[in-house]
């Protein structure tokens, strides 16, 4: 029937507001989708139940067996769905296998036969609860409302045309890579972050901008820092490798992401002034180089071996005097030459580190000192800095500022392939680091504001982000050396022998007293050098004496004292307390 005539007003408004208000709800709906999910999903699970009902009873086995398929896949797999920890992955099996049995249950007998309409609403309600307290979720949710509103975000801090391309949320904030507009560049992104960290309501300081990895112009990664990660000290979590040949992980960038470093075949720079955390890494560092079977670890320490003592059970050759640690630098020249020869021998390009055959990594704490108190160790040090790096004889140097004159050599500082700097005093600092020109493309080390704090330079990390090295205290590193200590390698054939056949050739330390032949000197010396060592094992303490402790004692060289320890060992006269202690059983006798 059609009608005429003028129409109540109230009829009116509501045909003119119904669409309006279909229009709100949808909006409220899409807005509210990520709630309202569980929801959607339960309604559509009761029409799948009643189309399979109505049209395809007999596929009930089908879903039974999809459904255990899927719930097995999410349970192994689910890491790939973004799913990354257990209790996600367990939820989602368990939500999955509820709607599977629901949906088979329903085909069989129909989805409104009781209590099958009960289950689902109370199974919806209940599986609810912990997707609506998901915190990623939520976090998801918020940052998808923030980014939503990013045109005019833009508009007010000055970056109009620009675009969100895409955002991921992690758990101490989110990111997201912006697409420029037309004529805008990085440093305009750089130049807006006061605005932008008041318009996105974050702390001060709380937005970072960087440029992208593929370093197009065009587009800026902007980080937004709701929880620092680097708040508080980051405590170890213990190795993260077993091999040299995968990368150590020294920290956390500020996005919660691990620091991992290669360092097979690579030189690395600790720097940084005093107090900025060059010691702390350097221990987490060797907390992770002491777990590799495939590497010995040698260190010179000139501050009298106070950094790296507590690692001395780790550490097969310690330096604590600038001749010690000529020495040990002049050795390593040798194995590395060894080395080289054997691999052209073979035929090969490059040491591959394996517990019989490990690499070589001697740590140098504060090099500067080297360079000032043993001039010619720093030539030995140049030469392994060149060369090392096909035959695996690798560097790690720490010091509080790499000038010319600090490291001796420039070579030194250029060959270093990774390089970790902490804070320094001054910009110019950065640049003498990290090389000359970063600060001004963003490198600015100056501005780590607590200790432990880092920038790092390597070539997988080429763009200055912030991270912070894991906290090891004195304890930890007394626990981890002891751990680690048990299983060291040895050094592999080459580089010993190579380095017995050096020890031949340069005669132990004469001690004449009237004008002996040469070959009594020497028989001389080798039985002034049995007798001290024994005296040295003798009195060693509880834990034992160490090979460096013995090498003093005795004059002789490492090969040498470790030959004896051996011939002793096997007489039953010494006893190693842990490995590199050593100390004399009860009936030692003088030799
Ligand atoms: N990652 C870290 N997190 C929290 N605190 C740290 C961290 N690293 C170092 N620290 C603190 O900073 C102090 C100084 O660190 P560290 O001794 O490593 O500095 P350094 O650069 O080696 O100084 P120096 O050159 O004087 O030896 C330490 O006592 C430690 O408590």
């Amino acid at each position: 029937m059609r009608r005429y005539g003028v129409q109540p007003v109230g009829m009116i408004d509501d045909l003119e507001f119904a669409p309006l208000l279909i229009a709100g709800i949808a909006r409220l709906a899409w807005r509210y989708r990520s709630e309202l999910a569980p929801f959607t999903l339960a309604i559509s699970i009761l029409l799948g139940g009643m189309i399979l009902r109505h049209w395809f009873p007999e596929w009930w086995p089908t879903v039974l067996i999809i459904m255990i398929i899927l719930v097995g896949a999410l349970a192994v797999w689910g890491r790939w769905v973004n799913l990354p920890r257990p209790i996600e992955r367990g939820y989602a099996s368990f939500t999955t296998a509820f709607a599977g049995t629901w949906l088979t249950l329903a085909a069989y007998h129909g989805p409104f036969t009781a209590p099958l309409p009960a289950v689902l609403g109370i199974g919806t309600f209940l599986l609810a609860v912990p997707w609506w307290a998901h915190r990623r979720r939520r976090a998801r949710v918020r940052v998808e409302r923030t980014l939503a509103a990013w045109p005019d975000i833009a508009q007010a801090v000055g970056l109009t045309g620009s675009r969100v391309q895409s955002a991921i949320v992690d758990l101490w904030g989110y990111r997201f890579r912006l697409g420029l507009g037309l004529g805008q560049t990085v440093e305009d992104a750089v130049n807006s972050v006061p605005r932008l960290e008041s318009a996105l309501g974050t702390a001060r300081g709380g937005v970072r901008v960087q440029p992208v990895a593929s370093k197009q112009a065009n587009r800026a990664d902007v980080r937004v820092i709701e929880t620092d990660p680097h708040a508080d000290a980051i405590a170890w979590p213990g190795p993260s490798i077993t091999s040299i040949t995968q990368p150590a992980k020294l920290g956390l960038f500020e996005d919660g992401n691990p620091v991992r470093v290669p360092l097979l075949r690579r030189h690395a720079l600790f720097a940084g002034m005093s107090g900025a955390g060059k010691s702390g890494g350097v221990n987490v560092l060797l907390g992770d180089l002491t777990a590799c079977q495939d590497v010995i670890l040698w260190a010179i320490d000139l501050k009298r071996g106070m950094e790296l003592q507590p690692w001395a059970s780790c550490i097969d050759r310690l330096a604590t005097t600038p001749q010690e640690a000529e020495a040990l630098l002049a050795d390593a020249v040798v194995i590395l030459d060894a080395r080289a020869d054997d691999l052209t021998m073979r035929g090969e390009r490059v040491w591959e580190p394996s517990p019989e055959r490990p690499a070589l990594i001697i740590i140098v704490d504060e090099y500067a000192e080297l360079a000032s108190e043993a001039p010619r160790a720093v030539d030995y040090a140049d030469s392994i800095a060149r060369r090392g790096r096909a035959p695996a004889v690798n560097l790690i140097a720490a010091t509080q500022r790499p000038s010319k004159d600090a490291m001796g050599k420039s070579a030194i500082r250029s060959q270093m392939d990774v390089r970790l700097c902490f804070r320094v005093r001054e910009p110019r600092d950065g640049d003498l680091i990290l090389g000359q020109g970063m600060v001004k493309a963003g490198w600015q080390p100056h501005k780590l504001d607590a200790p432990g704090k880092f920038l790092i330079s390597s070539p997988e990390h080429d763009i200055p982000r912030r991270a912070r090295t894991y906290l090891l205290d004195d304890e930890g590193v007394r626990a981890t050396a002891e751990r680690h200590a048990t299983a060291r390698p040895v050094l592999d054939e080459v580089s010993a022998q190579a380095l017995e056949r050096a020890a031949d050739t340069s005669a132990p330390l004469p001690r004449p007293t009237v004008k002996p032949s040469p070959r009594h000197a020497r028989d001389n010396a080798v039985r002034e050098a049995e007798e001290a060592l024994a005296a040295a094992l003798r009195q060693a303490p509880g834990d034992g004496i160490s090979i460096g402790d013995l090498m003093r004692a005795t004059g002789m060289r490492r090969t040498w004292v470790y030959q004896r320890l051996q011939d002793l060992g096997r007489a039953r006269q010494v006893e190693q307390v842990t490995r590199g202690r050593w100390r004399a059983l009860p009936e030692i006798h003088d030799p």
